[in-house]
């Protein structure tokens, strides 16, 4: 009998101290927090029991049907809760992803020393395991040394003399692009293609060379292979939101993780292909260095200061470059040839100025591709906006004082991208115009803060693949301007959205014309 009162004392204890745990947690502490900010005069929407802000950040949400004029007057549609509570709070204001609190950040000051001052202070946040599994668990999910060694490996790549090297490459993909296109079009000389997947395919096929080089045919079916995976799991991921969902023996999961091991156990066949390769051949080859090729090397020159690199390193490095190269380029790509469409004046000062640079050539040469200041500041002007990626986070490793700010350790921090892209303050009065000629001193002179301009992030985890992105952008614009003239298509519905990345809602169908 005291046997049963003792077992009873146990569970009732444990269940006391469950209670006691989720009550601090999800009252207490959310409430101490909210005083803290308050205090300092930061304000921001009530925090409200286990789901904070979320059910108010889900409501000013437009419904995705609703589509509006061709204005780039943007942040209320796909940051709606950061334009709405910006409006009421000011520039810095608290808000409540469930009982995790987020200081959202737009002054360029406060920005700059959190990513270039005191960023040893702040971390990037974790990515959930469901979607590092999708994403790979590559550099922009690393800390520390880890990230440190792996950041070194493969900045060989995105030097400009390997990426120049890439030119050739990139323009044969481009010029085959360009070719089917043309064998589309009308007795008119006229086609309407929708970019957006064209574009993907492109970036896909660069990121390819740019990641397997010599081995493209094998790591282009891999590759097939993930985005058949990724495709599987998204849709599994949107039908339901259940966190163990994933887990569940449904017929699309169990496609998805079959795609899974296969992608892994195909990349692990790869790499010690390649491996036994490199071993016979020490020879120096002209072409680019790919990363396979480099992180391979140092897996092998690893020294004892170093932490090791693994086969399965190697793996989620292929992964992430694959999903981060992919999108974002594909997304500048899109977004830049609908403002050239909307905008026919620029579009011409862009081609007059890449007929001078290129003259007879069909495609820029590396040199040429230096001298394109206009579709240079076309590119800025499309970054700016409709930035690929709309926000960054950290979280506060220390207890850290920003301006006049106390941060306690554990505030995650929001910088809202797209926001501070579109602030009248920083750009003036048309900001919401696509004007590139604000970029034509420099992107330090555009606005009225240099960090008012971060479409490739600022600081150690700012974009690795900046200049590969801008090259290939700038080769594929140079490259369609010189063979067609181009505009919206009727059936084009202006209606940018976030899935991930900021991208047209409905596609991005474009007329071609042959020159
Ligand atoms: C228009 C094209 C691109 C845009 C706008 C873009 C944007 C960004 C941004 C904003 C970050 C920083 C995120 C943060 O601070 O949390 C980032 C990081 C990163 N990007 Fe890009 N990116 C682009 C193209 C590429 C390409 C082509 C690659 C590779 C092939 C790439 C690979 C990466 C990687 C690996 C990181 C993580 C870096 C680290 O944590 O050290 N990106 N990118």
């Amino acid at each position: 009998m005291e046997d049963y009162w003792l077992c009873y004392l146990i569970i009732f204890w444990f269940v006391l101290l469950i209670v006691q745990k989720v009550v601090i947690n999800l009252y207490f502490r959310p409430r101490r927090i909210q005083n803290h900010f308050l205090k300092q005069g930061i304000r921001g929407p009530k925090y409200n029991f286990l789901l904070g802000n979320l059910k108010e950040i889900a409501d000013l949400q437009l419904p995705s049907s609703q589509h509006f004029s061709l204005s780039h007057d943007i942040v209320p549609r796909v940051f709606s809760f950061y334009h709405h509570w910006k409006n009421i709070y000011g520039a810095t204001f608290v808000v409540w992803f469930g009982a995790t609190v987020r200081v959202s950040i737009s002054d360029p000051t406060l920005i700059r020393d959190m990513l270039l001052v005191k960023s040893d202070n702040f971390e990037k946040i974790e990515t959930p395991p469901s979607a590092k599994k999708l994403e790979g668990d590559g550099l922009p999910n690393l800390r520390g040394e880890k990230w440190a060694h792996h950041r070194k490996i493969l900045t060989q790549i995105f030097y400009s003399q390997n990426l120049k090297l890439m030119i050739p490459m990139m323009g044969k993909s481009m010029k085959d692009m360009l070719n089917k296109w043309s064998s589309k079009m009308c007795k008119d000389g006229k086609v309407e293609i929708e970019v957006s997947k064209w574009f993907l395919s492109l970036s896909e096929e660069v990121v390819t060379h740019t990641v397997f080089g010599s081995s493209y045919e094998d790591g282009k079916a891999i590759f097939e292979l993930q985005a058949q995976q990724l495709a599987y799991a998204t849709n599994a991921f949107h039908q339901l939101f259940i966190p163990a969902f994933r887990f569940l023996p449904t017929k699309k999961n169990i496609i998805s993780w079959k795609l899974d091991r296969d992608v892994r156990s195909s990349l692990m066949k790869l790499i010690e292909h390649r491996k036994k390769s490199l071993e016979f051949d020490e020879s120096e080859l002209e072409g680019p260095k790919d990363m396979l090729e480099v992180i391979i090397k140092a897996s092998s020159n690893n020294n004892s200061n170093s932490p090791a690199i693994k086969v399965d390193d190697i793996v989620e490095e292929c992964k992430t470059m694959f999903l981060a190269g992919k999108y974002t380029t594909s997304n500048l790509l899109t977004w830049t040839t609908i403002l050239l469409a909307m905008n026919p004046h620029w579009q011409q000062l862009a081609r007059d100025e890449v007929f001078n640079v290129c003259g007879a050539r069909d495609t820029p040469s590396k040199d040429d591709i230096a001298k394109l200041k206009i579709v240079g500041m076309i590119l800025n002007e499309s970054l700016r906006l409709y930035p690929p990626l709309a926000a960054i986070l950290r979280r506060a490793k220390i207890d850290t004082k920003l301006g006049n700010l106390n941060l306690p350790k554990g505030t995650e921090l929001l910088i809202p991208t797209i926001g501070i892209h579109h602030d009248a303050e920083l750009w003036g009065d048309d900001v919401n115009e696509f004007n590139p000629g604000r970029f034509e001193r420099g992107v330090a002179q555009a606005a009225k803060s240099p960090i008012a301009f971060m479409p490739f992030g600022l600081g150690a985890r700012h974009c690795i693949g900046q200049n590969l992105a801008i090259i290939q952008a700038k080769l594929a614009i140079a490259m369609m301007l010189m063979r067609f003239s181009f505009q919206l298509a009727p059936t084009y519905q202006h209606a940018p959205t976030i899935h991930i990345f900021l991208c047209p809602q409905y596609g991005a169908p474009i007329i071609f014309k042959k020159l």
